[in-house]
């Protein structure tokens, strides 16, 4: 389990890194969402080779660090640690959490994609998770083929669980509320953010519901 002042910092906006064939083009990407206001941000890249995806990591680090935003690298404990990431999401083929946690350390974070599976998710938090993620919300352009969580797993895992609840697929600003609604931590987002005509203000406006939210 991660501090609690890093576990404070997992609410908000969560910006997945779209597959970008020019990592330029992702930093500056990444970097318009921490403009925004974006405060966390999730490295998910599977097609660049590995010198190039730790060259975009160093970059993405700088770069969180810069917005006093947190850095989790997906899949990759080995890339987490040799850009001291804040911590790494892992999904079902990504090994045992349990055994995550005791690699990384009581200090970073680690999130568990679970699906639509509640209980997976009660697992993952016996297992040291610090959040766990529902997917898909709506149905993904990224992810088509992912299995559907419904506005009431949201409900449902809010009671069940003490760790943060994250969710993700198929966001979008204008579907987000019910989300949010349902007490969801975390909105993990890509083709809505990063396809925005401007991802700074589309970043500020999931920024903004947040706010909305809490008030
Ligand atoms: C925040 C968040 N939630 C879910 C996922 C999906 O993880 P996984 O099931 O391991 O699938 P891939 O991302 O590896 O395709 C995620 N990356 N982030
Ligand atoms: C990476 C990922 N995992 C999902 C899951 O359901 O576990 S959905 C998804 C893609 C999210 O991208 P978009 O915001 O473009 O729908």
């Amino acid at each position: 389990m991660a501090n609690p002042e890093q576990l404070a910092r997992l609410r908000g906006l969560y910006a997945v890194t779209p597959e970008r064939a020019d990592g330029g083009a992702l930093l500056a990407d990444v970097e318009a969402a921490l403009a925004g206001g974006c405060r966390v941000v999730q490295l998910r890249d599977k097609l660049s080779p590995m010198a190039e995806r730790l060259a975009r990591a160093r970059a993405l680090r700088a770069a969180t660090l810069r917005h006093g935003a947190l850095l989790l690298i997906n899949d990759d404990l080995a890339l987490c640690r040799l850009v001291d990431a804040d911590g790494v999401h892992l999904g079902r083929d990504d090994g045992d959490l349990a055994q995550a946690r005791r690699l990384l350390g009581p200090e970073k974070i680690l999130g568990a994609s679970c699906y639509a599976d509640l209980a997976r998710a009660q697992a993952a938090e016996q297992a040291g998770a610090d959040y766990v993620a529902f997917g898909a919300a709506f149905p993904s352009p990224t992810k088509p083929e992912a299995a559907n969580a419904t506005v009431d797993l949201f409900f449902r895992a809010k009671t069940a669980l003490t760790v943060k609840v994250c969710a993700i697929g198929g966001i979008t600003a204008a579907n987000a509320p019910t989300l949010l609604a349902a007490g969801v931590d975390l909105l993990a987002v890509i083709t809505d953010l990063f396809s925005a005509p401007d991802i700074a203000a589309r970043a500020a406006a999931y920024q903004r519901l947040f706010e909305e939210a809490q008030s």
